[in-house]
């Protein structure tokens, strides 16, 4: 007997339910409303939901951020491609690919298909994070990268090269921009840690929250949002090498009081664990602030300060070794010829003069800066750089006072414009932290949302690494 009409609708939906089951990608079908009508085995794995809870609803259930795509293609009448949504109650991350149903040229549905990426995005977080460890594992310069023949920084290096063979703690002290960065470097080659890693912190940029778990790493599921097996934190990082704490006076008091422990103990305990771990670490930390006025001020632990102060290198600033500066332009010339491919051999009599008679706020940082902006205004045919080429120079002279409370100070000297955004907003972030203040009190301060304020601090914390 032929099937009736219903019978034969029922067996090609049958038909159709077992060709969706055999597609290794999740499958969605929905109606002309945009109802769910149908899902296969591997959209039930993917989306941890059941057919119950999608099957007759609308097939936007699942998405846990932005529209549905099968929705989107029924409205729109045309097919979408590899469009990013997160679904079901782990918030899995897909590219959800829709294409509307015509039968007999009208739109009966839409059909959708979802790859799931989070393990590429999981794979490709990971790798992100090595290749960040591993640039900060590396230390790439010498004392002879340190350039200058002047009496104070030739007496800056003697003193690297005297406390290089011991373990000591060393205090960088100087201007940004003076090199405190290259020195740690050097000290940490010349030392008998050399093969080991070299960690730079740079403790203005990280969020202050995360410090604490940073340093000293956490164990396996110690608080939401945590690795599963835990982290190593910059401590055990820099086990058998040299931890490089930039900008410490932007350390948090509680911050201070534990650092001061591990210092004291040599030993890490990790957030979530109660057993404590050796390590064998040498810091080298740098400020471009007055620490005994820190200290004074109750904004530094003096105890800190005179376990940090116990090998003090004071790197001049350029305007007090100005003879260097014919050397350091030479070097710096050599540098950008070869990266923008020119043939510039000289600086003209008059813009050494300009050059010499300016006091760098911004030091070498600012001097590198000038020279490469002098090279970029150069036609290609020209070998000399002349005054006409160099960038105005700001008058910083009289700029320095005391801050009032709520004032900050960007140096823009020297610095990209992604440089400058990002202190910027580390400043501003650590003003209000620092201030105890919750992050809804600190989004509505900003006018910002939550979750603006979350991704800043994200932003912020992975940019700590050195460029
Ligand atoms: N004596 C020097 N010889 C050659 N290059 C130098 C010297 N001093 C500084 N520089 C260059 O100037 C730039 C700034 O140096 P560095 O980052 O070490 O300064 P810093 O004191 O750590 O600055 P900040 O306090 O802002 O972090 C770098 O590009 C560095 O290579």
């Amino acid at each position: 007997m032929a099937p009736s009409l219903k019978g034969e609708a029922e067996y090609v939906i049958e038909l159709l339910k077992n060709i969706i089951e055999m597609i290794p990608d999740a499958v969605m079908v929905a109606d002309r409303e945009g109802k769910c009508i149908m899902v296969n085995q591997a959209y039930k794995n993917l989306s941890g939901l059941s057919e119950e809870d999608v099957v007759g609803k609308p097939a936007d259930v699942d998405i846990a951020e932005n529209d549905s795509v099968l929705i989107k293609s029924i409205r729109e009448g045309r097919e979408f491609s590899n469009l990013f949504r997160r679904v079901g109650p782990e918030r899995r991350e897909v590219l959800c690919s829709a294409k509307p149903i015509y039968i007999r040229g009208e739109l009966v549905g839409s059909v959708g298909v979802m790859h799931d990426i989070s393990e590429i995005k999981r794979m490709s977080r990971e790798l992100e994070l090595k290749t960040k460890m591993l640039r900060n594992l590396e230390s790439k310069y010498t004392l002879d990268d340190i350039l200058g023949n002047s009496e104070k920084i030739m007496k800056a290096k003697e003193e690297a090269k005297a406390c290089a063979g011991v373990s000591a703690t060393v205090l960088l002290v100087g201007e940004s921009g003076t090199g405190k960065e290259l020195f740690a470097h050097a000290i940490h080659n010349m030392s008998p840690r050399a093969s080991g890693p070299f960690v730079r912190v740079n403790c203005a940029a990280i969020n202050k929250e995360l410090l604490e778990s940073e340093l000293f790493g956490y164990e396996g599921g110690a608080f939401t949002g945590s690795l599963r097996y835990g982290k190593k934190g910059y401590f055990e990082q820099a086990d058998g090498g040299t931890l490089f704490l930039d900008e410490i006076s932007e350390f948090s008091l509680p911050a201070q009081a534990k650092l001061l422990r591990v210092l004291q103990e040599q030993e890490v305990m990790r957030i979530g664990s109660t057993v404590p771990k050796k390590v064998d670490v040498r810091i080298i930390a740098a400020t471009n602030r007055n620490l005994e006025e820190e200290v004074r001020k109750g904004n530094f632990r003096h105890d800190l300060y005179y376990r940090l102060n116990v090998v003090r290198i004071t790197i001049p600033p350029l305007r007090e070794r100005k003879e260097d500066i014919p050397l350091l332009c030479k070097s710096i010339i050599k540098k950008y010829n070869q990266k923008y491919g020119r043939g510039i051999n000289s600086i003209s009599k008059k813009a050494m003069e300009i050059l010499m008679s300016y006091d760098w706020p911004g030091n070498v940082r600012e001097l590198e800066n000038v020279i490469s902006r002098a090279m970029i205004n150069m036609d290609i045919s020209e070998k000399e750089i002349k005054p006409e080429h160099l960038p105005e120079l700001a008058d910083h002279q009289g700029a320095m006072r005391q801050l009032a409370d709520g004032e900050i100070v960007i140096s823009l000297n020297g610095k990209t414009w992604e440089q400058v955004k990002r202190e910027f907003e580390s400043k501003v972030l650590s003003y209000f932290l620092n201030r105890k203040k919750s992050k809804t009190e600190i989004a509505k301060d900003l006018g910002i949302t939550r979750r603006a304020l979350y991704k800043k601090l994200k932003l912020l914390e992975s940019s700590e690494i050195t460029e």
